[in-house]
């Protein structure tokens, strides 16, 4: 028996025993497969997935951000549509799981496209034009914590990260919810929002993405 090792820890031994190395879609497989028949993780999971694998595909995002890692599912689904050139940041305090996040991208064979940034959200928005040279951000994808989610996109705005056309989309709008955020978004002449609705990763709680593209 595995003692002491975590959910991500066991996540990350389900892809590197079930996934072939290189191959994004069996990392996404497997992991879909350890959180449907193991254990459940908050991933965005297959079916909002889909979802999102559209938006980036019709955005096909030069450059791109993620608030939130985890265990880096989302992050190998946006990096595998990257177009040449792209370039994914993904933003993750917890230590540990921007470790197996490393991990999973890499088993991914995705590590070229995607920087894994330690650290809050909100400390490092204000210095990512400085870090990683960025201009602004043509895809934002938001699945940290829920109360994060209105505060960081008006840092965003302020630090000028935005600009017209740059999509943002949102996990878990409905559960476990984002009211505030989700209030602005669509209140604000500053967005044009849409809702996807789908549900909960794994299971049939009802669940949605929101799209909102920046209007500048
Ligand atoms: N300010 C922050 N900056 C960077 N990373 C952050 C920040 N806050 C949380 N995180 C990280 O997001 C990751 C994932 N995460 C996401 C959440 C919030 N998401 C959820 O709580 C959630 C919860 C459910 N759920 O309860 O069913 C389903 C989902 O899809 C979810 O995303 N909490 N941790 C974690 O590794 C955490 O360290
Ligand atoms: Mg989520």
């Amino acid at each position: 028996a595995f003692t002491g090792t975590t959910r991500p820890q066991r996540l990350l031994r389900a892809v590197q025993e079930r996934a072939t190395r290189g191959d994004s879609e069996s990392v996404i497989a497997a992991i879909d497969h350890f959180c449907r028949h193991q254990e459940w993780a908050m991933n965005v999971g297959d079916e909002k997935g889909f979802i999102l694998d559209s938006v980036v595909s019709e955005v096909s995002p030069q450059t791109a951000l993620e608030l939130g890692t985890y265990c880096g599912y989302s992050t190998v689904r946006i990096a595998r549509l990257l177009p040449p050139g792209g370039h994914l940041i993904t933003l993750e305090f917890n230590p540990n799981y921007a470790a197996v996040a490393r991990q999973v991208i890499a088993w991914a064979g995705l590590e070229d496209m995607v920087q894994v940034v330690e650290g809050a959200s909100g400390d490092w928005i204000p210095h990512l034009r400085e870090h990683f040279g960025i201009e602004s951000f043509d895809f934002v994808f938001l699945d940290h914590w829920k109360e994060l989610y209105l505060p960081d996109i008006k840092l965003l705005e302020e630090c000028g990260l935005l600009r017209k056309g740059t999509v943002l989309l949102a996990d878990n709008v409905v559960c476990p919810g984002t009211p505030d955020y989700l209030e602005y978004v669509r209140k604000s002449q500053s967005y044009e929002s849409h809702y996807f609705g789908s549900h909960l990763e794994y299971t049939r709680a009802e669940d949605g993405l929101e799209k909102s593209v920046y209007l500048g």
